[in-house]
């Protein structure tokens, strides 16, 4: 068959988009790693579905599958590009857009100039839940990393994180490093690794190793993650400024049991249709 795609991506962190409201596909994994295979496929980060929404209170269903063919409960930066594919493809006319994913639902809103801001939900701290092995909950935790000690910090934005701060993300070992910390026993569900340099209180660097996708251009739930972290920590003000390789995020967070909020840029790159 022939599956109609739309490319897109948000700060450089790039997505193949499936509308399944009006085909059928029922992705078997090895497919969503073709799609994504930079080579053989289409070439991505992340795999997004637009499926009918199964409640009510919902527009759609956001599925979300990492390079690797596994599915995950989150993509901050595939949320914005999800909003923007709706309403480009007049799939509907709303500007404020409920979804469900995996990890609950999320409030979309269209801004000018193809911003989005989404509503990303409260952080969760409960090492159980990221999932982390940590006899408790901590601000922050040690990692024993090919013989060194990391301190970091661990939360979920509905997948998991772990947060390092670092001198310089230039001089950051990502490639070395990264593997290492997204398949620690520690992490029994894998993790996604943010590396982040602190410019200010309000400015920081980030990059981000993502689990089943390796190094991108930019991760919004890892944003999230390393502004939360930076906050909880004290080096971090409620607004802040997150550059990434491939562009920029401002993520707000007044503190817990409240919701993180992230606005970001979304780019249509192209479309088209792939033998599957
Ligand atoms: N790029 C994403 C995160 C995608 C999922 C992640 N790799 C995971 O496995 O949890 C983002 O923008 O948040």
């Amino acid at each position: 068959m022939f599956l109609k795609f739309t490319k897109m991506h948000g700060a450089g962190n790039d997505f193949v988009v499936i509308d399944l409201i009006s085909q059928r596909f029922r992705p078997r994994a090895r497919d969503i790693r073709l799609l994504a295979d930079r080579h053989f496929g289409i070439g991505c980060d992340q795999v997004l579905l637009v499926e009918p929404p199964d409640s009510p209170d919902v527009d759609f269903r956001y599925r979300i599958f990492n390079a690797d063919g596994e599915e995950v409960e989150n993509c901050g930066n595939g949320a914005r590009c999800f909003a923007r594919f709706v309403h480009d493809q007049r799939l509907t006319n709303k500007r404020i857009i409920r979804v469900q994913t995996a990890a609950g639902v999320l409030e979309l809103r269209l801004r000018d100039q193809g911003r989005v801001e989404v509503d990303m939900g409260r952080p969760v701290f409960a090492p159980d839940a990221i999932p982390l092995r940590a006899a408790q909950q901590a601000l922050h935790y040690s990692l024993d990393v090919a013989g060194r000690q990391l301190e970091f910090g661990a939360l979920s934005m509905g997948n998991p994180h772990a947060i390092l701060r670092v001198d310089s993300v230039a001089q950051a070992d990502v490639a070395t490093l990264g593997p290492l910390i997204e398949n620690h026993p520690c992490f029994p569900a894998r993790a996604n690794a943010g590396f982040m340099e602190i410019v200010s209180g309000q400015e920081i660097r980030l990059r981000v190793f993502e689990r089943g996708a390796g190094e991108t251009l930019a991760c919004g739930t890892g944003a999230c993650a390393a502004v939360v972290y930076g906050i909880t920590r004290g080096w971090l003000r409620d607004t802040v400024t997150v550059h990434l390789p491939g562009g920029k995020l401002e993520i707000r967070w007044a503190g817990l049991e409240q919701p993180v909020i992230m606005i970001g840029p979304t780019a249509s790159v192209f479309e088209g249709s792939m033998k599957i």
